[in-house]
């Protein structure tokens, strides 16, 4: 159940669907926001175009078919994936193909396990702040009562009134780690708690801006009742999500195209834009970028008629967080069987976080049943320069065996490694020149993880946030309805600890 005051941001009016004037829309990327942008678009009646330069759907949560040494078929997807309870609209989507919600399954905590030994845990807490952030405090080992006077408690106070976007003007200009360091928490809470935060956006502390990581412990802490609890996909992404989505997709009319590059969108001859895909070219009235950072710098870079030399700018210095690598085992043996389906881990060399997907995910269970194993992932972030993809493999593999030791003795049957570096970095200083969902184009619409919006959605929910936005910006300009959006409350939700935070910050 959503929570009671999540904040609702109507749909824009206007006529239900087209009517026989229905206008091409280019969508480009087949990830959560192209998705999001292409569904309301063709439900709305649009005739829309997906094109997305992989052979599957889902982006960064996609996946494929892949042959073990032991002959089984698998899919190997992007890495493990948590869909959070508060991802209001990215849930929205997914209903669209799974009204009974079987598609995602919960996973009873969210376990977090020091090198030093501390583990803390999500499950359990009340549903209503501060009581939640309270009873997380009394139960954690990492988090000590003693060690509360050595908090800076001024600036601690700016993560209780977390309000979007005046956040970004209050804690954009630093970085995470120097914020973290100004806090003074205790060393364990910090590595534990803050940074896990910061390196799920792939980037160390240091790198990131501090309003990011301030408006993600509003999302996950004290601004939603939802808390930290996740479900995750009970079937490979493309079984389970993307491929009922296409089918959803087709079955509006929508032309899916995977496997196909958009390289420019160029003035059209009896539409506004041309759209180059592979060979040949489409004229379409509008277009949706919903591209990740390299798609779209070499897109924008190849067709310079597109929005002004400011917008051009923006997306020219986009960046991208550091390389991480996802290591996926299939194991000849089970790892213990009170192993959590997903731990965080904080304070290990490379290792960000172990999953064991036979413990909630239908393939990795029956091929587990079948053979006597386990399929394990390991998630490293934020990978050091000076480390070359080989040692980066081993190092995981090590920490893996220091975590869960009884997979010293395990053989591996097969194992398969993504190494990339497509997740957009969010520095210090840089939200004023984010892309929006606008641009200078009045039909040239953007939408993805990257893209501003102000309001406290982020990762998959700020895709799917922003690429229904941009279908809502293009509907409106046809006169047509567009949907409804809803985040968590846009600022922290208790008065007392509110108006506390605001007297310190006069003061
Ligand atoms: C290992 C890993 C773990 C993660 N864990 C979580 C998590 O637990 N929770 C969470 O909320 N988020 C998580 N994320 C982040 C999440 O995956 C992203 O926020 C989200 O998928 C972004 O969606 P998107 O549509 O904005 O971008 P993408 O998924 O990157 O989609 C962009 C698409 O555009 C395509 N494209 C690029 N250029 C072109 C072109 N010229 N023509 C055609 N197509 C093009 C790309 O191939 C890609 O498919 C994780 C990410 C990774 C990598």
């Amino acid at each position: 159940m959503r929570d009671r005051r999540a904040v609702r941001i109507p749909a824009p009016a206007g006529r239900p669907q087209f009517d026989g004037d229905a206008p091409v829309v280019v969508v480009v990327g087949g990830g959560i926001a192209g998705l999001s942008a292409a569904t309301l678009l063709a439900e709305r009646g649009a005739r829309v175009v997906l094109c997305e330069r992989e052979k599957y759907l889902g982006g960064r949560v996609g996946g494929w078919s892949t042959r073990l040494a032991d002959g089984s078929e698998a899919t190997m997807t992007r890495g493990f994936h948590a869909f959070f309870r508060q991802y209001y609209n990215l849930r929205a989507l997914l209903k669209r193909v799974d009204p009974a919600g079987r598609a995602l399954t919960g996973l009873p905590d969210y376990p977090l396990q020091h090198a030093s030994g501390h583990r803390d845990g999500f499950a359990n807490l009340p549903k209503s702040v501060p009581w939640n952030a309270l009873a997380f405090l009394r139960g954690s080992p990492t988090f000590r009562w003693r060690d509360l006077p050595d908090v800076n408690a001024r600036a601690a106070l700016s993560l209780l009134d977390v309000s979007v976007p005046r956040v970004y003007e209050e804690l954009d200009s630093i970085d995470a780690a120097s914020y973290l360091e100004q806090i003074r928490f205790p060393e364990a809470a910090h590595a534990l708690a803050f940074e896990v935060f910061s390196r799920s956006f792939f980037a160390h502390p240091t790198r990131m801006s501090a309003a990011e990581l301030a408006v993600m412990f509003h999302i996950y802490f004290l601004g939603s009742s939802e808390g930290l609890l996740f479900d995750v996909a009970a079937d490979p992404f493309p079984h389970g999500l993307w491929e009922p989505l296409r089918r959803h997709l087709t079955s509006l009319g929508t032309t899916v195209c995977t496997g196909v590059e958009v390289r420019s969108v160029l003035p059209g001859e009896e539409k506004r834009y041309s759209v180059t895909i592979g060979e040949g070219a489409i004229e379409a009235d509008a277009v949706v970028l919903a591209a990740d950072v390299p798609g779209l710098r070499a897109l924008v870079g190849d067709s310079p008629s597109l929005g002004d030399s400011a917008w051009r700018d923006t997306i020219g210095n986009l960046q991208t967080a550091p390389r991480f690598l996802v290591s996926r085992y299939w194991l000849d043996r089970p790892v213990d069987a009170d192993r959590p389906g997903f731990l965080g881990t904080g304070g290990h060399d490379l290792l960000d976080n172990i999953s064991v997907l036979d413990h909630y995910e239908h393939e990795a269970r029956a091929w587990a049943a079948r053979t006597g194993g386990s399929v394990v992932e390991l998630h490293g972030y934020a990978l050091p320069s000076d480390v070359d993809e080989q040692s980066a493999r081993a190092r995981l593999w090590v920490q893996l065996t220091e975590v869960y030791p009884e997979t010293k003795q395990a053989g591996v049957v097969d194992e398969r490694h993504e190494l990339r570096e497509d997740c957009p970095l969010f520095p210090a200083g840089g939200f004023a020149r984010r892309p929006r969902v606008t641009t200078p184009d009045e039909f040239l619409v953007m939408a993805g993880d990257l893209v501003r919006i102000d309001l406290p959605v982020a990762l998959m929910e700020r895709a799917a946030t922003t690429g229904f936005a941009a279908a809502n910006h293009l509907l409106s300009r046809w006169g047509v309805a567009g949907t409804e959006l809803w985040t968590v409350p846009t600022e922290g939700r208790v008065g007392l600890l509110r108006s506390a935070a605001r007297r310190w910050r006069t003061l």
